[in-house]
């Protein structure tokens, strides 16, 4: 069993990382000295799988349970699913000291940790991530929320769990495309922050499905992914500078996914793709090399992962859209910018010019 800290102003929570421990949230759960009503949140998929094992787990420590289902995908992530769980907290009673467990990926911790975030202006919130995606990104750092019709994540709150239970095995029946999708996010960790788990992900002779990677890599992903996000998080959890550096990728990649309504890329695909748009700014600027960002983008293919916008997508609407994305700055959009593997600035100084410049080379 691996257990990282994040260590903040106001609170502190442990990941646990270890296969097979989904079968121990009651027992982990009990230790967090929390009142006894439980609502596990899920969606059907998902819940159909590993919902027994999670409720059998919290009933036997002596927890009341209840769930509620959210119907899979983005284009759920919206105030009105988030409506429906309020119901379902009204109709159990719901109090302060009750808990919401996220059973899923980040779509449904998004959501949840909105909901336990606002429901009774807070009651304590637990992260079961079931996706690559959600165990190395979405379940650690607190940022909880919903898409608006115009942009992603434009609602929520920065609303700490109190736990994040990370259980690998799970990851077995993740569909391939979602293991892909989650090794975009472990991408950007090496580029922004881990220089050698960039070199290890380069030595490895396969990472595209978890059929294929070795069991010692995907151990090494899990640990030091979630140990670069909370060594951020710990140092600025509300994104007062440092950790912008985790939206790498996101800027263009937010837009591409909302202009496609969420219908064409799944979240790590779209950042993949920004990602290669944003090694391109930083090498026209002169802040990368070029070697250095092909060596990215050769990681990024390797994965199965896309790198082109499509053509069908109108290069003013990326720009509009690019305006409502929460880096903005007295107007300026921001971009994360690589200077070395490993190493990234925040820069305002992008101009329109290139931001066109490389969406017309990437299409
Ligand atoms: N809060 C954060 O810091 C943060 C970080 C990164 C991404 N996100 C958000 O996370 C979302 C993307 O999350 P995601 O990539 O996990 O996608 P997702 O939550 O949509 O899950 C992907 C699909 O995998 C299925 N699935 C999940 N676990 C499974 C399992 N173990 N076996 C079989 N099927 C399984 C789900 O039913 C779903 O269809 C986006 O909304 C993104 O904005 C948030
Ligand atoms: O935790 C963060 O900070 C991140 O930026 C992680 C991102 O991978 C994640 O997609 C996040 O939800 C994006 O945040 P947003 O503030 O751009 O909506
Ligand atoms: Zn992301």
């Amino acid at each position: 069993m691996t257990s990282i800290t994040v260590n903040l102003p106001e609170t502190a929570y442990e990941i646990v990382i270890s296969p097979g421990c989904l079968s121990q949230l009651g027992s982990q759960m009990k230790k967090l000295n929390v009142g006894k009503k439980v609502l596990v949140v899920s969606n059907p998929e998902i819940f159909a799988v590993y919902g027994d094992t999670c409720l059998q787990s919290l009933k036997a420590a002596g927890f009341e349970v209840y769930h509620h289902l959210i119907p899979a995908g983005e284009t759920y992530k919206t105030l009105q699913s988030l409506e429906q769980v309020y119901d379902t907290a009204l109709k159990h009673h719901l109090e302060r000291s009750s808990t919401l467990v996220a059973l899923g990926g980040g779509v449904i911790g998004d959501m949840t940790g909105f909901a336990a975030a606002t429901w009774l202006r807070g009651v304590n919130f637990v992260q079961v991530p079931t996706t690559l995606l959600a165990m190395v990104d979405a379940s650690v750092g607190g940022k909880t929320g919903v898409n608006h019709p115009q942009g992603k994540n434009l609602i929520g709150a920065f609303y700490q769990p109190k736990l994040v239970l990370i259980d690998p095995n799970v990851l077995k029946t993740l569909p391939e495309r979602e293991f892909r999708a989650g090794m975009a996010e472990v991408i950007k960790y090496g580029v922004i922050w881990d220089a050698d788990l960039f070199g290890k992900l380069e030595q490895a002779e396969q990472i595209d499905s978890f059929a294929h990677i070795a069991p010692e890599l995907l151990e090494t992903i899990l640990i030091r992914s979630t140990q670069a996000k909370a060594d951020v998080v710990s140092q600025d959890e509300k994104e007062a500078g440092l950790r912008a550096i985790l939206n790498y990728g996101h800027t263009i990649g937010h837009a591409v996914e909302s202009l496609t309504h969420y219908e064409q890329f799944v979240h790590g695909e779209a950042v993949a793709i920004g990602m290669v748009a944003a090694g391109k700014i930083a090498t026209q600027m002169g802040l990368w090399t070029e070697e250095e960002a092909d060596r990215q983008d050769r990681l990024i293919k390797k994965t199965g992962l896309p790198t082109t916008i499509p053509a069908k997508l109108d290069v003013d609407a990326i720009l509009e859209t690019l305006q409502s994305d929460k880096k903005v700055k007295s107007g300026k959009v921001r971009f994360i910018l690589p200077t070395q593997i490993g190493k990234v600035e925040i820069s305002d100084r992008v101009t329109t010019e290139i931001i066109n410049e490389v969406i017309l080379a990437l299409r």
